[in-house]
């Protein structure tokens, strides 16, 4: 994996003070993906200590479930529990076939507060639903996909915050259709040339305890997220992705 991060300095937030975390962990680091595509992380957008609270009122209060979804034509479980929040009036989300039922930020208060953080590093971003997932140990996942429902337009921001247990986040770079099978577009090896694209196309970032990833621009077009099985892993891992619903 081989990317650099570019570090940018982050707006005030006069309730970080007395935050145990140092300023390095506060700094937005950007990513550009190239081709209109960027992602942003801060590894401690909310304090150690408020994240572990954070972790128990969502680990105990929301209502988790685990639906069947439908996934290349076959139904099954979703290998992790899920929850769904929506402001009124929006359009139904439809994802893999499920049509979640949408809770309201007042149902869970603490949400507000979660969006208020990650709105005052992302100023002028706007939210207006989520979509919660835990993770219950190593076997459960996300696979290979990208958030690019129609009623999110075409380059949607998505702000994910994860508490708990560290995962590993990858991104990998969709297929170009002029690059797939036996093509040679430009006169390369065809081996040669998956074997570069491979390397340059695929990221991994480790989600910290209280950390904020982006993923703003054409990064739901272009490339695709995962959060794969982890066979050690056994504890608890919370995220919350933030999202905005076209009106
Ligand atoms: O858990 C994560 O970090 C990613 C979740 C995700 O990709 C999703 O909810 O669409
Ligand atoms: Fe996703």
């Amino acid at each position: 994996m081989s990317f650099k991060f570019k570090s940018v300095s982050q707006p005030k937030n006069p309730e970080a003070k007395g935050d145990d975390g140092s300023q390095k962990e506060k700094q937005i680091k950007t990513l550009d993906l190239g081709n209109g595509s960027q992602v942003l992380y801060i590894q401690r957008l909310l304090s150690f200590d408020d994240s572990w609270k954070f972790f128990d009122y969502l680990n105990s209060h929301i209502p988790w479930t685990r639906p069947t979804i439908r996934v290349f034509g076959r139904s099954c479980v979703q290998p992790r529990d899920t929850c769904y929040i929506a402001s009124p009036g929006l359009q139904q989300l439809i994802y893999s076939g499920y049509k979640p039922h949408a809770y309201t930020w007042d149902d869970y208060p603490p949400l507000k507060d979660i969006l208020e953080a990650v709105q005052r590093v992302l100023p002028g971003s706007r939210f207006n639903s989520l979509l919660l997932n835990r993770y219950k140990g190593g076997n459960d996942n996300v696979g290979w996909h990208a958030d690019d429902e129609k009623l999110y337009g075409p380059t949607p921001e998505i702000a994910s915050v994860s508490f708990g247990c560290e995962r590993e986040f990858l991104l990998k770079k969709r297929p170009n259709k002029s690059s797939q099978g036996d093509r040679r577009s430009d006169g390369e090896p065809v081996n040669k040339r998956l074997k570069k694209s491979s390397q340059v196309d695929q990221h991994s970032f480790t989600l910290k305890h209280g950390s904020l990833l982006v993923m703003r621009g054409y990064a739901q077009r272009d490339w695709l997220h995962s959060v794969p099985k982890r066979a050690k892993v056994e504890a608890t891992r919370i995220n919350l992705t933030f999202r905005y619903i076209l009106e």
